[in-house]
């Protein structure tokens, strides 16, 4: 356990480059949560991580698909990229069987927040908020960064 992370995103290209940092640190076995309201800028971060990590596009919000596999480019582990919003529960994350890929992917799991966590023993929560006073889109974000285990011993890796 580390002590959580607060960072200031004030545009889109922000949350990728965070996304992208944290795509670069990542390796096989890591688990992400990833917890925001609607629009708050997940699936942007996941972009940016899926090209920090070197795993093929494009990612999409899903719409019928709930986990989806991009394959690395420069060899290394796949991200399975998992949206939770339609699950009624844990039973059902379950049944998408990601414990069999956990171990030689990276997993990020958009919506996981109280779902995902027994997943692993070890994982990364992100938590993306609105933060800056302006309208929707143009709102700005905030970072928060908590880990639990010891696999994310300093997260001030992830700095800009
Ligand atoms: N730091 C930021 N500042 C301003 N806008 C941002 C920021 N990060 C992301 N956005 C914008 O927020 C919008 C929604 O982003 P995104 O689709 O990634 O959110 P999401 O959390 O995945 O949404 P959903 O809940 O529908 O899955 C996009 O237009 C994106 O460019
Ligand atoms: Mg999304």
């Amino acid at each position: 356990m580390s002590e959580p992370l607060r960072l200031d995103l004030p545009t889109s290209e922000d949350t990728r480059a965070l996304g992208a940092r944290l795509g670069a640190v990542l390796r096989a076995g890591d688990l992400v949560v990833l917890t925001g309201d609607l629009g708050a800028g997940k699936t942007t971060l996941t972009q940016g991580l899926a090209e920090g990590l070197g795993v093929r596009g494009p990612i999409t919000s899903p719409t019928f698909v709930i986990a989806r596999v991009h394959p690395s480019l420069v060899g290394g582990p796949a991200l399975v990229h998992v949206d939770a919003y339609r699950l009624g529960g844990e039973a059902e994350l379950d049944d998408l069987d990601l414990d069999t890929s956990l171990e030689e992917s990276v997993t990020v799991v958009e919506w996981g927040h109280g779902l995902a966590e027994h997943l692993a023993e070890e994982l990364l929560e992100l938590e993306l908020q609105r933060s800056g006073t302006e309208d929707g889109d143009q709102q700005s974000r905030t970072a928060t960064l908590r880990s639990v285990g010891d696999r994310w011993e300093d997260l001030r890796v992830l700095l800009p």
